[in-house]
């Protein structure tokens, strides 16, 4: 053969091997990033590197709001530590995994039922070096009687924009729209580079021993600690300010403590014809009018919630301004104003509520038992050792025992300074997603949340669901006509679906300028 038809020959063979070997070498690549997603391995060359918009499709967005809805049909109630609908509990996990389905079979997420009924997500991240974090939501809720309710309480019903229902703020919206939002992340495609978890209780409204605790205490054995939490226990405040429309976000970094005590009175019981000068029930009732009379000592002075106050002075016009801007010169005057709202009030003192009264047996019997449980929320400022010699010396009468249910103390600070990640984050988030909302401040929660059982892995302990509440919404949490916007919740979902991309960051959070 010719040297040159050979050599024409011999560089069409070659090419023709190269060609093939391309194409194999294509063929390859495309399995192993196949198989590299399936089998959760990952290399940096399969992150995803351009952001995902928060832009969901009409269809999307009724999705959205109907499985919110399915979830409120959900009669989760807790009534005590001891007694749960279990049944109900159940079917929620069956539901999730069901709504779900890409969050439950995604591999690089690791799902774990806990204590029975509460579910552990471990979301993992291609990046090893940066710190994982948690989101925290319970689904259990509190009873709610149909009586005052313009809907049922469990009918989950939509209307004039508003979903209807026990836990639509309390707490099933954020577990539903943190697991909505990340099945719509992973459906984009998205791979984090920062791990989380996601940690779902299913006995939060009555203590979290058997949910939350026993997730921290598995995290705990695993040697997991969290850079940060966001858990439910304050909101965006809406119509909270006198004077004031504009809304703000109140991060709450703090939460109080609280006591359950029960009085107790025991009495010989007789015929209530001979009755003696007091019996049991006229006993506990004094006592506790007593209490009711003499409220707990104004603790405003220092702390997160006077940076708040200082931080909405802006808001005001003169001169409440500079009054609210020198706490130092108007504080006692300031706290005076606070306490006259039922809601400011249980921000600056340790409140007390009886809420159980149980005595008697029969009409014409002398009681031999009378017992009342109050239950009080300690100010950050006080503990539970403080206000137990305080109801005592209110009280001031030898025939009344007290019995301590179960009691903690207030919550250690979170820090929310420039280079408190989680706070800084959450922060950025919310300027983000609502452009409305100016002011972000440190708050204390008035209540208690299941991440008081997570000091162990953090310090670092956030409390705010993106949500506007209004102080009527706020009456409604534990109380009738629980209720979340339609809007509301497809934001509170784009705020997750954002926060969960602006948290893969490991930048040190920018310094924030805060307003003069
Ligand atoms: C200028 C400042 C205005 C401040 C207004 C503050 C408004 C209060 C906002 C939110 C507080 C409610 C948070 C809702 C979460 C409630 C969680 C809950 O119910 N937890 C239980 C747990 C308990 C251990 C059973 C509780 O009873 O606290
Ligand atoms: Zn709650
Ligand atoms: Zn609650």
């Amino acid at each position: 053969v010719p040297a040159a038809s050979w050599r024409r020959g011999h560089v069409r063979n070659m090419a023709r091997r190269y060609v093939c070997v391309l194409a194999l070498a294509a063929v390859l690549l495309l399995v192993f990033a196949t198989v590299s997603r399936s089998k959760g391995l990952r290399g940096r060359e399969h992150q995803q590197t351009s952001r995902i918009p928060s832009q969901f499709s009409k269809e999307e967005r009724v999705a959205m709001k109907e499985k919110l809805k399915g979830a409120i049909q959900i009669p989760t109630v807790s009534f005590s530590q001891e007694e749960y609908n279990t049944s109900a509990l159940a079917e929620f996990g069956e539901y999730i995994r069901k709504v779900f389905p890409t969050v439950f079979s995604t591999s690089f997420i690791q799902h774990e039922t806990v204590g029975n009924y509460s579910h552990l997500f471990t979301v993992q991240g291609s990046d090893a070096s940066l710190q994982p974090y948690m989101l925290l939501a319970h689904f259990d809720v509190v009873p709610a009687p149909t009586e005052g309710w313009e809907v049922p309480p469990f009918s989950g019903l939509e209307r004039e924009g508003f979903i209807h229902g026990r836990g639509t703020l309390d707490n099933k919206n954020s577990v539903m729209a943190i697991l909505h939002a990340l099945e719509l992340l992973l459906i984009r495609n998205y791979i984090p580079r920062r791990s989380f978890f996601i940690s779902l209780g299913h006995d939060e409204e009555v203590s979290g021993m058997n949910g939350a605790q026993k997730i921290s205490a598995l995290l705990q054995a695993r040697g997991v600690q969290l850079a940060f939490i966001v858990d439910e226990g304050s909101f965006i405040l809406d119509g909270f300010l006198p004077n004031s429309k504009k809304p703000f976000a109140m991060i709450s970094v703090s939460e109080k403590g609280a006591i359950n005590l029960r009085l107790q009175v025991n009495m010989t019981p007789g015929h209530s014809a001979a009755p003696p000068k007091e019996t049991s029930i006229g006993i506990i009732a004094a006592a506790v009018s007593r209490l009711e009379q003499t409220p707990m000592p104004n603790m405003f002075g220092s702390g997160p919630l006077e940076t708040a106050v200082q931080q909405l002075a802006s808001e005001f016009p003169f001169p409440v301004n500079i009054v609210l801007s020198n706490l130092w010169l108007f504080g006692p005057l300031v706290s005076r104003l606070m306490e006259r709202n039922y809601i400011m009030n249980a921000l600056v003192r340790t409140t007390m509520a009886l809420t159980m009264f149980n005595a008697g047996v029969k009409v014409n019997v002398i009681p031999p038992v009378a017992q009342a449980t109050i239950n009080l929320r300690i100010h950050p400022a006080q503990t539970v050792q403080e206000v137990l010699e305080f109801v005592k010396n209110v009280v001031a009468d030898d025939r009344v025992q007290f019995h301590v249910l179960n009691a903690f103390d207030p919550l250690p600070i979170s820090p929310f300074d420039d280079q408190a990640l989680g706070y800084q984050l959450l922060r950025q988030t919310i300027q983000s997603v609502f452009p409305e909302v100016s002011i972000v401040t440190p708050g204390i929660c008035i209540s208690n949340t299941d991440s008081r059982h997570f000091t162990n892995l953090t310090t670092d302990i956030y409390r705010f669901n993106p949500v506007n509440l209004h102080p009527e919404s706020f009456k409604s949490i534990h109380g009738i006509n629980e209720k979340i916007s339609v809007q509301g919740y497809e934001t509170q979902m784009k705020f997750i679906f954002e926060f969960i991309q602006n948290a893969d960051t490991d930048e040190q959070p920018v310094p924030h300028l805060h307003e003069l």
